[in-house]
């Protein structure tokens, strides 16, 4: 049994390793005079290979504002911000692609296309993103991956005919599909009964784990907390509170466990 203790403002450092996210003195608004507000305030973080990291806070704490600049969406006005070991600030619209490229979205919202299969739906990410990573052909790539997430069955299916969690299944499909070394996941179990958001984030982690993949997840969802190697806190903009829950995906030395 192991109990978390609050390590406020303290990065899990991993000397060693490069961040796969890293960020500095970020500040963030929307809006211009009258308009103008202040979003993210003097953010300092570093996020890990291999690690999964919940980031949670009030609604309107700027969680999304923060997955999104991450997710190179956003254009960074202040601060420095490192993806993959690519500063995003200034950085033109052709390289930010490149950046997205190695990014795997997933969201509430599955947003797949409902004209299209569980394969086509996955295959959209390859066509948008073609990446020289393997031989064989997108289609198979689409259908192993769905295979491999339990959804051998329904591969040429609808999303119609499929359950809500199944859903969700290819929309995680279609994020991995490009094998990202970085998944941004906004709510992803929030329309998800308890086991499939479960099941969910279980494939997630095991993901996570088996292929070194970086995973921030914005959630409210109490019940999928387990999964995370550290769970971040934001409130007001600011980040309240950085506790690691799991240390053992960091070369760390300090003890964070009681
Ligand atoms: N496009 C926009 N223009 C102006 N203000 C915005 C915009 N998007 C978000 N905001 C404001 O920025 C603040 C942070 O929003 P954000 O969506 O990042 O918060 P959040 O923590 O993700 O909230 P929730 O949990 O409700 O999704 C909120 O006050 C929101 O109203």
């Amino acid at each position: 049994m192991t109990t978390a203790i609050s390590i406020d403002n303290l990065q899990a450092e991993s000397p060693s390793t490069e961040p796969s996210v890293r960020i500095r003195d970020l500040n963030f608004h929307y809006g211009e005079g009258d308009l103008f507000k202040q979003v993210l305030f003097n953010i300092n973080l570093d996020i890990y290979p291999g690690q999964i990291v919940i980031l949670t806070g009030p609604s309107g704490s700027g969680k999304t504002t923060l997955l999104t600049l991450i997710g190179a969406l956003r254009t960074v006005q202040d601060g420095s911000l490192r993806v993959l070991g690519q500063e995003l600030r200034n950085l033109g619209a052709k390289n930010l692609v490149q950046v997205r490229k190695n990014i795997g979205f997933i969201f509430q919202a599955h947003n797949l296309f409902y004209s299209l299969t569980a394969r086509q739906n996955v295959m959209m990410s390859t066509d948008l993103y073609p990446k020289d990573i393997s031989d064989i052909a997108p289609s198979s790539r689409s259908a192993d991956i769905l295979t491999k997430l339990g959804l051998g069955e329904r591969v040429d299916y609808k999303p119609h005919a499929l359950s809500g969690g199944q859903k969700q299944r290819v929309a995680i499909a279609r994020a991995l599909v490009n094998h990202p070394r970085l998944i941004l996941a906004d709510e992803p179990t929030a329309a998800l009964d308890k086991k499939s958001g479960r099941d969910v984030v279980t494939l997630m982690q095991k993901m996570a784990k088996e292929e070194n993949i970086t995973i921030l997840m914005v959630t409210h969802d109490n019940r999928i907390l387990d999964v995370a190697d550290r769970i971040i806190n934001l409130v007001d903009g600011n980040l309240e509170s950085d506790n690691v829950v799991n240390t053992d995906v960091t070369n760390d030395t300090r003890t964070f466990m009681l």
